[in-house]
């Protein structure tokens, strides 16, 4: 499925053109089309099921149904590789080239019975069905069906060997992984990277007293970087202290870059890639009076609705530019850059990245990066400081980027960040004093039931000297 057909009007489906309607079936034949939007035509996953823009077979589908394709969908992904040599030893011959919604089909239905708690009869027979329904598929209904009874029959054997023996993928991450972080702790990140993400969330009181009351109520764990840890996966909206505005999901890494300007009250910041504002409404939580620059107005909306549900939007102005088009009236104390990246740090949460990016857009993104750190200091007064961070794993996305400009600007210097700084993450410090997270930090302790792992995060802090 190429990009512009994801995009397309549904074929007319469901009841009408399921076979005998088959309960279930265009939740699975969902799951493939956005499979294969995803891997062959590299459209992001959050694209493909946003609730008002996603795909349009996500938009058919009711909320349960949604919520069994996300989970199909984050199975699949987590365990491409594996699914993928899976089927290769069980097929005589390789599947024929450009079988890409046959491949979908199977991956699909071996994502539910190895992975989800998903009944092993509907998920073959919704397979073999799936398959029926395609002209292109319909001579593979006897393969599919045999892989998924195969599997069903070796379940236990083929999971345990998944966990000790998982195959690393996509090629280009892995080597990558393993090239920048040696061979050892690029496993231990690709062990994290296949379990699900606990969620954090930030206080807007980070007293101690209240993260400790909090902790209680919400059934967490507080971490030693001040952000919150759920034991248990739920719905945010429905947690105490949501309505009035206690707290935002925010992960414990993405945290640490506004924190880096210490004390921020009454002082002009700039945030300049704002949205959806996990990092401004931290720096309006500790009293700045912030400028919220994104150039996306979708995005800036999102940003304004959680300000409001904070009650922080009166201590933030929004822009929506591009930061290169930004010109205030006068410098700012403190300015942020949370560029964007290529979100390899995320992949715990985005499963899809290492299958929707390539080596390529780090290069691109780091060009841009290069350029917008430098525009962004132009907009630091004298004295102030200046952040840039990102969400990648990859050092051309970040120490590289954060030498480069030390090195060209005369007017900035390192402001070297302290362990002191970093409760937790002590050990993710650079020689130069740059933060390099990486999902394999903050392990859980022992007897701790939340999983560890912080998202993948680089950030330097600058001080502008004249
Ligand atoms: C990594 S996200 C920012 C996340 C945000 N800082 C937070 O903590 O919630 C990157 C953002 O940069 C914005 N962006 C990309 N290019 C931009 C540009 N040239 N000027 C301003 N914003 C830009 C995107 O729209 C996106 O919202």
């Amino acid at each position: 499925m190429g990009l512009s057909s994801a995009r397309r009007r549904p074929r007319r489906e469901g009841p009408s053109h399921s076979p005998a309607g088959k309960p279930g079936l265009a939740a699975r034949q969902a799951a493939q089309r956005l499979l294969s939007a995803i891997v062959d035509a590299r459209t992001p996953m959050d694209a493909l099921t946003d609730d008002t823009h996603g795909h349009p077979h996500y938009l058919a589908l009711d909320a349960r149904d949604r919520s069994l394709v996300r989970a199909i969908l984050m199975a699949a992904l987590r365990h491409r590789g594996d699914l993928e040599a899976l089927v290769t030893r069980f097929t005589e011959r390789p599947l024929p080239d450009g079988a890409a919604s046959l491949r979908a089909i199977i991956h699909v239905a071996l994502a539910q019975i190895l992975f989800l708690d998903v009944p092993n009869h509907s998920a073959t027979d919704l397979a073999v069905a799936a398959a029926q329904a395609d002209p292109r598929n319909r001579r593979f209904a006897g393969l599919v069906n045999a892989l998924c009874r195969r599997a069903i029959r070796e379940c236990e054997a083929i999971r345990a060997e998944i966990e000790t023996q998982p195959v690393r993928a996509p090629q280009w991450f892995a080597d990558r992984l393993e090239a920048v972080y040696g061979a050892d702790r690029a496993r231990a990140i690709e062990a994290v990277h296949r379990r699900e993400a606990p969620i954090d969330l930030t206080l807007k009181d980070r007293s101690p007293a209240n993260i400790a009351a909090r902790a209680q109520t919400l059934d967490a764990w507080a971490l030693p970087t001040g952000s919150l840890r759920l034991r248990h996966g739920t719905e945010i909206a429905a947690l105490p202290g949501f309505d009035e505005g206690a707290f935002w999901v925010q992960d414990a890494a993405a945290a640490i870059p506004a924190r880096l300007f210490g004390e921020v009250s009454g002082r002009h910041v700039a945030d300049l890639c704002a949205a959806p504002g996990g990092k401004t409404a931290q720096l309006a939580a500790l009293g700045a009076k912030v400028t919220a620059v994104d150039q996306s107005a979708n995005r800036l909306k999102r940003l304004r609705a959680n300000l409001d549900r904070l009650d922080l939007s009166q201590a933030c102005e929004t822009v929506a530019a591009s930061l290169f088009d930004f010109t205030p009236d006068r410098p700012f104390d403190a300015v942020l850059l949370d560029a964007p990246c290529s979100s390899t740090g995320t992949v715990r949460r985005h499963p899809d990245v290492p299958w929707t990016k390539s080596d390529a857009d780090i290069v691109k993104l780091a060009d841009l990066q290069a350029r917008m750190l430098a525009r962004a200091a132009t907009l630091v007064a004298p004295g102030g400081l200046l952040v840039f961070a990102n969400c990648s794993l990859d050092p051309r996305e970040g120490e590289d980027v954060a030498r480069a400009f030390a090195a060209d600007q005369d007017s900035f210097t390192i402001d070297a960040v302290s362990a002191a700084e970093l409760p937790g993450l002590e050990d993710c410090l650079t020689a130069e004093g740059f933060v390099r997270t990486t999902p394999a930090d903050l392990p859980a302790p022992a007897g701790e039931i939340a999983a560890g792992g912080v998202d993948g995060f680089f950030a330097a802090r600058f001080r502008r000297t004249v």
